[in-house]
């Protein structure tokens, strides 16, 4: 996956409720503290950062949408603190790794059919740009997408690595074994370059939860990602794109100096 341009996150004031108004805040160090967070540096410490804030979002009753990948993770574990100190909630696991750990969390762990929605969903994201989202590092954005777009609020979580000007990142395409010559030569006509995940621990290709294929496809700088989504959508064969356009709700970035919370 192509590396993202940064871009720094503006960083406009302290915020002291959830239910500010739309607009860029940041949580200081002082927060994490008031909410419980592990105040470590770097990269993981950013991304626990950002898991641990978004996962004071969670309150006792709701049905959560557990995210997959390291960010997602520190919410999950979060939670699963919570949840030792009381919290009743279920959680909706978007792939196979989000529920092995919600289980070890002690998270009750429900399907779409058992519930009548979903409150919230913490989810990771691999690029950021203008409140949309490539997802699918993990090979996990179909089910991600199903049950992000279903929660009443979702939250994406990261470090500051994955804001980007534009977003230029390779598209991860989940894709029918069977229809993967069609679906490539269609993504050829539509200007991307499809490349065939594989394995690192196995020859042949990632397989997805869903027993598929994934395609990362380049496409270079999008500049209408919605565009671009509606067009991968429309094609025979394609199960689910990583183009998560309008989904989001609050981006949360863990910084240095705290979590920035950007309100869509
Ligand atoms: O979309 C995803 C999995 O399909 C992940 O959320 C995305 O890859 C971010 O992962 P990480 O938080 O480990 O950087």
């Amino acid at each position: 996956m192509a590396v993202a341009r940064h871009t720094p996150p503006d960083v406009v004031g302290v915020a002291s409720s959830p239910d500010e108004p739309a607009g860029p805040q940041t949580f200081l160090p002082s927060a994490c503290a008031v909410t419980g967070m592990k105040n470590t540096g770097g990269s993981r410490g950013a991304k626990r950062r950002a898991g641990e804030h978004a996962a004071t979002a969670v309150e006792d009753g709701m049905v959560v949408g557990l995210g997959t990948g390291s960010t997602a993770a520190h919410a999950i574990r979060a939670i699963g603190d919570q949840i030792r100190d009381g919290l009743d909630v279920e959680g909706v696991p978007t792939s196979f790794q989000a529920r092995q750990l919600a289980i070890e969390e002690g998270i009750p762990v429900v399907d779409l059919d058992e519930v009548p929605g979903v409150d919230l969903a913490i989810d990771g994201a691999d690029q950021i740009s203008d409140g949309q989202l490539i997802k699918g590092g993990g090979g996990a954005h179909a089910r991600e997408k199903v049950v992000d777009a279903a929660a009443d609020r979702f939250l994406v979580v990261a470090d500051p690595s994955k804001r980007a000007e534009t977003l230029d990142g390779a598209v991860p395409v989940e894709t029918l074994p069977a229809a993967r010559p069609v679906v490539e030569h269609e993504i050829r006509a539509l200007g991307g370059e499809p490349s065939l995940r594989r394995a690192e621990r196995k020859d042949g290709p990632v397989i997805t939860d869903n027993g598929n294929v994934v395609l990362d496809c380049e496409f270079g700088p999008i500049e209408t990602p919605d565009t671009l989504a509606e067009q991968l959508s429309m094609l025979p064969g394609v199960v689910e794109h990583g183009l998560f356009v309008n989904l989001a709700d609050e981006i949360h970035i863990g910084t240095a100096e705290g979590v920035t919370v950007e309100r869509l």
